[in-house]
C-alpha cells in the first residue's frame, strides 16, 4: 500500500486555530473534510520547512514553527500517512485560498464542530487536552 509523508500546520493566532477544508476528492473519506494546511514531505526536506514552504503556496500566509506537536500514522483504506504536526505562528490571520473550498479560525473548544480527516482525529484530541482549560 502507498505511504505517503505529510506535514501539517496547526496555527494559531490569539488562541484561534486555523481549519480548512478540503474540496471534492476521488477517495470519499478525505472528501470535503477539515484539516491542518500543509501537504506532502520532499525528498530530503525537513518535516518543519515542509510546513513553512505548503503554507506559503497554498494560503500566501508566512508562519513560523513553534514547536512539534504529534505525529500521526494513519491507515485510509487506499493508502497509509505518516503525518508530522507543528504548533505554528503567524503575525496576521490574512490569507488566500488556493487549494481549499473554505477555511475557519476556531477557539479549541470549538474543534469538535468540523468533521475532521480521520487521520487527523489524534491532533484534534491532544489539542483539547493540552490548550482547552
Ligand atoms: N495537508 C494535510 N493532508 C492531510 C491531512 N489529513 C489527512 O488525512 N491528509 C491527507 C490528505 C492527502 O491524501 C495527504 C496530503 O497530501 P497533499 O496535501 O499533498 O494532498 P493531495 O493528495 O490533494 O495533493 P496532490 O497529490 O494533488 O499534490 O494527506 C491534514 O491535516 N493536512
Amino acid at each position: 500500500m502507498k505511504q505517503l509523508k505529510v506535514a501539517a500546520a496547526i496555527i494559531i493566532n490569539n488562541g484561534k486555530i486555523l481549519c480548512v477544508q478540503r474540496g471534492l476528492n476521488k477517495f470519499d473519506y478525505i472528501s470535503e473534510k477539515f484539516e491542518f494546511p500543509g501537504g506532502k514531505i520532499e525528498a530530503g526536506e525537513l518535516p518543519s520547512d515542509t510546513v513553512v514552504r505548503e503554507i506559503h503556496e497554498e494560503l500566501e500566509m508566512n508562519i513560523a514553527v513553534e514547536q512539534d506537536f504529534l505525529t500521526v500514522n494513519h491507515e485510509y483504506p487506499d493508502f497509509k500517512i505518516q503525518m508530522h504536526s507543528f504548533i505554528c505562528s503567524t503575525p496576521t490571520r490574512e490569507l488566500e485560498l488556493s487549494e481549499h473550498i473554505s477555511f475557519k479560525w476556531l477557539d479549541v473548544s470549538e474543534l469538535w464542530d468540523l468533521d475532521w480527516a480521520a487521520a487527523d482525529v489524534p491532533i484534534v484530541d491532544k489539542l483539547i487536552k493540552e490548550l482547552d482549560q
